[in-house]
């Protein structure tokens, strides 16, 4: 992650924001410096779950929470050259079938050596189950969505990858030009 120093201040955007609850230590490290979080969310009752805990820890005016689907937000920001290049570190945990779309217009956000991070790209396992194993029927719809997106963040030359084998599964993206 790039420049999320104590003196240099971050900036980090998060789709699909939720609660702070899942990556809590990584918010923890940015809002105990002097770092900024941009979080984008379809549902403002999921960022309310976190609020307190947010605001106990006298946070809250660190983070710019943001309502509505994620898409149209980040083409609003896209079309704002003054966001190009703007972002440290992104983080999607968000609808699945639009991860690509949403590569699409981040790689622009992310400054050159910021990293975009994506959440659940191991999807249960089932990437590499095969074609008539019983999976779960979400998991079933996203499994193409989540296998076209690596196969895409693979070949991308803007970015070097590198996926971490915890949780579902986690792709970090640097962006190197
Ligand atoms: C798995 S949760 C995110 C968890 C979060 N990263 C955390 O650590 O607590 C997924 C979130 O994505 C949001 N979401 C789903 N579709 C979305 C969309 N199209 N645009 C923005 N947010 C969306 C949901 O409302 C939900 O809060």
């Amino acid at each position: 992650m790039a420049a999320t120093g104590e003196t240099q201040p971050a900036k980090h955007q998060e789709v699909g924001h939720k609660s702070l609850l899942q990556s809590d230590a990584l918010y923890q490290y940015i809002l105990e410096t002097n770092g900024k979080i941009l979080a984008l969310d379809i549902n403002r009752e999921n960022y309310e779950i976190g609020l307190p805990i947010i605001e106990k820890a006298g946070v809250a005016h660190k983070i710019d929470f943001r309502e509505g689907p994620a898409l149209p937000l980040l083409d609003q920001m896209v079309d704002d050259v003054s966001f190009h290049g703007s972002f440290d570190f992104i983080f999607v945990d968000a609808d699945k079938d639009n991860y690509l779309n949403y590569h699409k217009r981040l790689i622009d956000l992310v400054k050159i050596g910021g990293v975009i991070g994506y959440d659940n790209t191991l999807w249960n396992g089932s990437l590499v189950a095969p074609p008539d194993a019983p999976l779960r029927k979400y998991v079933r719809y996203y499994r193409d969505f989540v296998l076209e997106l690596n196969k895409a963040l693979a070949a991308d030359t803007r970015v070097e990858i590198c996926q971490l084998p915890v949780g579902d599964g986690i792709t970090l993206c640097r962006r190197v030009c």
